[in-house]
């Protein structure tokens, strides 16, 4: 249960405030990045992916994937959140949904600030949901990048309420990072990649450490047959198929991304997004080709729309 040395305080809790954080990166992550979630990882050649790890004038104008601004949040939570009175086994944390608002084109390279804040904590009895929000400043300027809001499910860790009614508090609007209805008719267009058995040893790479997605022992204790791939990287495989496919490859079109993580996906597996446009909104759903389950459903909303489409 979630707490075993400390009661639990809905005021103390609610009235805590979480350390700034900082992140910086240069090309050469936003690259590794994009290698990560596959980009040129069926053709070298592709021009759609090879803008988002090389340019000929110079690293600096390589193109960067909208997803890469959920990194920033990379540090707040993955070695463990310090709430008062909440306690939680990290080992049993999965990614539960992923929610994101681009503010401006994300520069190749920025030094950030980034503040954190608890913008939900649900107790759901077998788990707890906890959602952080992270505003991501560029230093200097002062200028707002862009928001996430990392919702996290934490198994094991539910149960805390003191009270008859279980604890549920969230602080923005329903409609954001809800699960999505996907429509009943075919979709607009659909895209099919395989990841690579190594896609996960390669995606670590751009900081999330977690041994669940590199260690078979680790992976087996957090209860899965062999390490599974990071949410984020499935995402970073879905939103850039709809780059591809809606966005005519224009990587700045994205405004806001929402994915819920349904299923657990293995490294190795092919993902395949199909995508419905509804007004500026393409609502997508991700699935396991081999095992035709469904791991991922959201929606990207875009600034506009190619004439052709
Ligand atoms: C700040 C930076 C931090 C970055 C942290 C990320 C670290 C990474 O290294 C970790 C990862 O990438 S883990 C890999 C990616 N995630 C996954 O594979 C999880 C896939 N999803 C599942 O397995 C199940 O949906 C599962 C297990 C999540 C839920 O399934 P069930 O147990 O069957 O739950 P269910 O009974 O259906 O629902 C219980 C209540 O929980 C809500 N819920 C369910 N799935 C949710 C999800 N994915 N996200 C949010 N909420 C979710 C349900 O709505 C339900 O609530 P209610 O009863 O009120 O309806």
């Amino acid at each position: 249960m979630a707490t075993t040395d400390s009661e639990f305080n809905s005021d103390l809790l609610l009235a805590h405030k979480l350390p700034e954080t900082r992140y910086t990166y240069n090309e050469r992550d936003v690259a590794i990045y994009a290698l990560g979630i596959g980009a040129c990882g069926q053709d070298a050649v592709d021009s759609d992916e090879l803008k988002f790890v090389y340019h000929r004038n110079g690293q600096d104008l390589i193109q960067v994937l909208p997803t890469f601004a959920s990194l920033f949040t990379l540090g707040s939570l993955t070695e463990g959140l310090d709430l008062p009175g909440f306690k939680y086994d990290p080992s049993l944390l999965l990614h539960g949904q992923q929610y994101i608002e681009i503010y401006r084109p994300l520069p190749s390279k920025a030094y950030l600030v980034n503040k954190v804040s608890l913008a939900g904590l649900q107790d759901k009895g077998k788990a707890a949901i906890l959602e952080l929000e992270t505003r991501s400043y560029e230093e200097g300027s002062g200028e707002l990048l862009c928001m996430n809001r990392t919702t996290v499910f934490l198994r094991g860790a539910g149960g805390f309420s003191n009270s008859s009614q279980p604890f549920s508090y969230k602080n923005y609007p329903s409609n954001q990072g809800l699960a999505v209805k996907i429509p009943q008719r075919q979709p607009l267009t659909v895209c099919e990649e395989r990841t690579q058995p190594s896609q996960a040893l390669l995606y670590r790479l751009s900081g999330d450490y977690n041994p669940l997605h590199s260690d078979p022992e680790f992976a087996k204790l957090a209860g899965f047959p062999r390490p599974i791939l990071h949410g984020l990287c499935t995402l970073g495989f879905a939103i850039k198929a709809i780059i591809k496919c809606v966005c005519k490859g224009d990587p700045t079109a994205v405004k806001t991304i929402s994915g819920r993580f349904l299923t657990t996906v293995f490294p190795g597996e092919t993902l395949i997004t199909e995508m419905w446009l509804e007004g500026l909104r393409v609502i997508y759903q991700t699935k396991v080709k081999e095992r035709n389950k469904t791991v991922l459903a959201g929606y990207v909303d875009i600034r506009g729309l190619s004439s052709s489409l």
